[in-house]
């Protein structure tokens, strides 16, 4: 009962695993020997981040492979249906990580409304003369309270970021595929809670009324889901986050729209080239940058390790 989590796994899967008798390996093994190292040690779950690929070649070269599991939500660098249609159960822990995406939109939020990408960068470069000047501009921050969020892509993520701005006093308009109403229950820590429907509408009217926008569809089959003809949409001075992948937002065109002032600033934890970002991005004083951190917390990984551990109990009947 081998168990290869071969981008990591937390110690909360590890443990609920080895109680129930599974070997767990947590050594990297590189992408090239991934195939012959799964036969060689008869590996019946192999247990994936988002950096090893599991394409049509490992599933392929490896009859031993029961299940495969994704330590989080976009299944990208797996040929799901693929594995699906050989026997194969393919895993991944939907809900485990959505506050934690959620809370890291509003970091990039607070952070764009007030330079802190900025700040943080030229504060330690600069003598007592610049600093009065970089106070200076740093001078026109903006509040969240009373402006305007548009979530697109209303599910599990869309919905955390919800109840987030609404506590926060924030208007909230949405679009979706797939959701017509989102129910909201907004939960304080005295155990009182609001509840707020909210009606999704037509991509392009909340393009056209938000004051900032968040980004949580997975990746696009049809390409960019925001270039230029959507920036050209949206309010101006408008501050745009991504939190969900790369290719959704044109990179060039958000560049354009930065430089322009169209918009304010942007917030990036995702990049169409990972993990070498453009220098554009990377050094660009209107964009807060994360390193596809948004699931990296102690909380949601700790989640992801046991949903794992339950889902591969539960489909190899081990109790
Ligand atoms: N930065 C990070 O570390 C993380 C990033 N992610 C990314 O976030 C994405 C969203 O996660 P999550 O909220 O859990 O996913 P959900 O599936 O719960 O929600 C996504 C929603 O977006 C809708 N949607 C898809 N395409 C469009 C579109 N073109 N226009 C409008 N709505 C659309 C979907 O509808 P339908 O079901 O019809 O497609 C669905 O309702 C993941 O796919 C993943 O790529 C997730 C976790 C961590
Ligand atoms: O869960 C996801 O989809 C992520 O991008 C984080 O690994």
């Amino acid at each position: 009962m081998k168990v290869l989590a071969n981008d990591g796994l937390d110690q909360s899967g590890i443990d609920s695993l080895t109680e129930k008798g599974f070997e767990v390996i947590t050594k990297k093994v590189s992408q090239d020997s991934l195939a012959d190292y799964i036969n060689e040690h008869k590996i019946r779950t192999l247990l994936v981040r988002s950096a090893t690929q599991v394409r049509k070649d490992i599933i392929d070269h490896c009859p031993s492979l029961e299940i495969i599991g994704r330590g989080g939500v976009g299944m990208d660098n797996i040929d799901v249906d693929y594995a699906r249609e050989k026997g194969i159960h393919v895993i991944n822990t939907p809900s485990a990580s959505s506050e934690s995406v959620a809370e890291l939109v509003f970091a990039h939020l607070f952070s764009g409304a007030r330079f802190l990408q900025d700040s943080n960068r030229k504060m330690p470069l600069v003598g007592d003369v610049e600093f009065a000047k970089l106070k200076k501009s740093y001078a026109a921050g903006i509040e969240l309270r009373g402006k305007t969020i548009g979530i697109i892509g209303m599910g599990r993520i869309g919905q955390e970021v919800a109840r987030i701005a609404l506590g926060l006093g924030m208007r909230v308009v949405a679009a979706d595929n797939n959701v017509g109403r989102a129910s909201i229950k907004v939960k304080f820590y005295n155990n009182q809670f609001i509840n707020v429907d909210i009606e999704t509408e037509p991509l392009q009217q909340v393009l056209k009324h938000s004051d900032f926008i968040t980004l949580h569809v997975p990746a696009q089959k049809e390409g960019y889901m925001i270039g230029e003809p959507e920036f050209e949409i949206m309010k101006d001075g408008v501050a745009i986050i991504n939190c969900s992948r790369g290719g959704v937002i044109d990179e060039s065109a958000l560049i354009k729209a930065l430089d322009s002032e169209k918009v304010r600033f942007a917030g990036l934890d995702v990049f169409i080239n990972e993990p070498t970002p453009s220098k554009e991005v990377l050094n660009h004083s209107k964009i807060s940058l994360t390193p596809h951190t948004g699931a990296s917390t102690l909380e949601a990984q700790d989640r992801i390790g046991l949903s794992l551990a339950e889902q591969i109990s539960s489909i190899l009947q081990i109790h």
